[in-house]
């Protein structure tokens, strides 16, 4: 998919399951994209998460409330999934497979990798990734076996190597933060519980936007 498009996209990037969520998955779902959220990931996994079924009908449930808003839904890990429900694309780590084979099977889908460092970014971007999720940026309770935390060092050193494709940045992201993640280098922010676990979705999501925004400006 072409750069800058998809840069526009990953302004405020949610992402969640039915374990991040305080109220029913749809309704936070629907407030967040009301709020401005520009594009979702559906990442079903953790301690207690959903049986394949009943991931499968979630998933097809939030797929359409995402059509109906116009925002391309991503599916995380599971590519079988992603391609029966014909999803926008797929976001994958380190270990979730060979990404060459990955992106030969899915040629014209979004795909995003979860990268740490300039060598897994310039290897996951040799293999076709068109976007990359950096991080964690800082603490987060979300995602119990991240890697080091890393702040802003490795945005920044991302660009100092040169590159320039999609960046977002992930782990521990809010409202009071968002806008220095611009600063560092991301083209947009990725969301779990800032947006999840807020008693408003909507104004959580749109008060995200607005320091994106003004990030984005600054630069
Ligand atoms: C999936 C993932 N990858 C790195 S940190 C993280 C969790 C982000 O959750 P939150 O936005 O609630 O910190
Ligand atoms: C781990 C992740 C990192 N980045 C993104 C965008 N999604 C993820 N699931
Ligand atoms: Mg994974």
């Amino acid at each position: 998919m072409e750069y800058n498009t998809l840069k526009l996209q990953l302004k405020v990037y949610f992402i969640m399951g039915s374990l991040n969520c305080r109220a029913e998955p749809e309704l936070v779902l629907e407030q967040a994209l009301k709020g401005g959220a520009t594009l979702f990931q559906y990442r079903e996994k953790g301690e207690g998460c959903l049986s394949p079924d009943q991931k499968n009908a979630l998933a097809l449930s939030l797929q359409k409330i995402c059509g109906k808003n116009h925002v391309p839904f991503i599916i995380n890990d599971d590519i079988d999934l992603m391609i029966s429900l014909n999803a926008d694309g797929l976001h994958i780590g380190q270990e979730d497979g060979d990404l060459n084979q990955i992106r030969s099977s899915i040629p014209d889908k979004i795909l995003g990798v979860s990268v740490h460092n300039v060598e897994e970014a310039e290897d996951a971007l040799r293999a076709g990734a068109d976007y990359l999720g950096v991080g964690p940026i800082f603490d987060t309770s979300t995602k119990m076996d991240t890697r080091d935390v890393m702040g802003f060092s490795v945005l920044k050193e991302l660009r100092a190597a040169g590159i320039t494709a999609p960046i977002v940045g992930i782990g521990g992201i809010s409202e009071e933060n968002a806008f220095e993640v611009i600063e560092a280098g991301a083209d947009g922010v990725s969301v779990i519980s800032a947006i999840s676990q807020h008693v408003n979705p909507e104004k959580a999501a749109s008060g995200l936007l607005e320091r994106v925004e003004k990030g984005l400006e600054s630069k």
